[in-house]
C-alpha cells in the first residue's frame, strides 16, 4: 500500500494572505486525517512564507497519523526537528530564495554532511528520507549515508507525463523512476515520492514504481480540492441568497 501524506503548505499560504487564522491550519490538518489521509507533510521555509516554525510545533499534538517535516537542514531547521520529533524528516537541498524545491541532493558531494545530519536525526528516533533525482549512483550513495528512505523528486515525471501524447511517451516519462525504485529496493531503502504529483499522473506513477511506500502531495491536491468544491459552495451560497 502507498500512503498519502497531504502537504498543507498551501493552507498556510491562504491563511497568511489575510493575516488572520482562516483557514485554521490545525483544524484542516485534523480534518484531512479524518477524511482518510495517512500523513501530514509540512515544509517550513526560512522566510516562513507559508508554514511558520510555530505551526510545526503546534501540529505535533494534532497529527495522529504520520508527521513529515521537510526542509534544508540548516541549524534552525535541525533544532526545530529535534524539538518537534516528527515521524519522519525529509532533507531537501532548497536554496533560501527558491520558489519551490527544484533539485534533489548530490549525495556524493554532500556525503559527509548528510551522513552527519542523518545520524543525528536517527539517534533521536526520527526516520530520515533524502530528496533525490532518479539516479542509481545518487541512490546507492544515499544508502551508504545510512538514510532510511529516499524521496524521489517527481517534477520531471509530472512535466513529461503532462506532455506525453502516447502510451510509449508515458512510459518514457516514468522509466527512470521505475529503475530508481528497483535500485533503491536492491540497496535496502524505503521509497517515497513527491512534487507535482496530481490526480492526473498519480495512478500511472504508482502502477510503474515498485515498492512505493508514500507520496506527499500538496499544490495540485489543494487546487483540485478548490475546483471540486467550488460548485458545491456556490450552490450553498445561492441557497442562502434565494
Ligand atoms: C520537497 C518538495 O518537493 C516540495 O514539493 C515542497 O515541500 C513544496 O514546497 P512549497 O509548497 O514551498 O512549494
Ligand atoms: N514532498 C513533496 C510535497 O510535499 C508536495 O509537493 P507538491 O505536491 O506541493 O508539489
Amino acid at each position: 500500500m502507498t500512503k498519502l501524506s497531504v502537504n498543507i503548505n498551501k493552507i498556510a499560504t491562504l491563511r497568511n494572505a489575510r493575516g488572520g487564522n482562516m483557514p485554521n491550519l490545525l483544524t484542516v490538518a485534523s480534518d484531512i486525517e479524518e477524511f482518510g489521509a495517512q500523513g501530514i507533510t509540512i515544509h517550513p521555509r526560512p522566510d516562513e512564507r507559508h508554514i511558520r516554525y510555530n505551526d510545526a510545533r503546534a501540529l505535533k499534538s494534532i497529527v495522529k497519523t504520520e508527521y513529515n517535516i521537510e526542509g534544508n537542514p540548516n541549524k534552525k531547521f535541525i533544532d526545530l526537528v529535534l524539538e518537534v520529533k516528527p515521524t519522519q524528516v525529509t532533507l531537501v537541498p532548497d536554496a533560501v530564495d527558491a520558489i519551490t524545491s527544484n533539485a534533489g541532493w548530490d549525495t556524493i558531494k554532500n556525503f559527509d554532511f548528510l551522513k552527519d545530519v542523518v545520524s543525528t536525526f536517527k539517534q533521536n528516533g526520527i526516520r530520515t528520507s533524502i530528496f533525490v533525482d532518479p539516479s542509481s549512483e545518487i541512490i546507492e550513495n544515499a544508502a551508504k549515508i545510512g538514510t532510511d528512505r529516499i524521496e524521489l523528486y517527481t517534477e520531471s515525471y509530472a512535466h513529461s507525463f503532462a506532455h506525453a501524447k502516447s502510451e510509449i511517451e508515458k512510459y518514457n516519462a516514468v522509466k527512470l523512476f521505475t529503475e530508481a525504485a528497483k535500485t533503491a529496493t536492491k540497496v535496502g531503502l524505503g521509497i517515497n515520492a513527491g512534487h507535482d504529483l496530481s490526480l492526473d499522473n498519480i495512478k500511472f506513477f504508482k502502477d510503474n514504481v515498485p515498492n512505493l511506500l508514500e507520496v506527499s502531495i500538496g499544490h495540485a491536491l489543494i487546487c483540485e480540492s478548490l475546483y471540486f468544491g467550488l460548485e458545491n459552495v456556490i450552490n450553498m451560497y445561492l441557497n442562502k441568497l434565494n
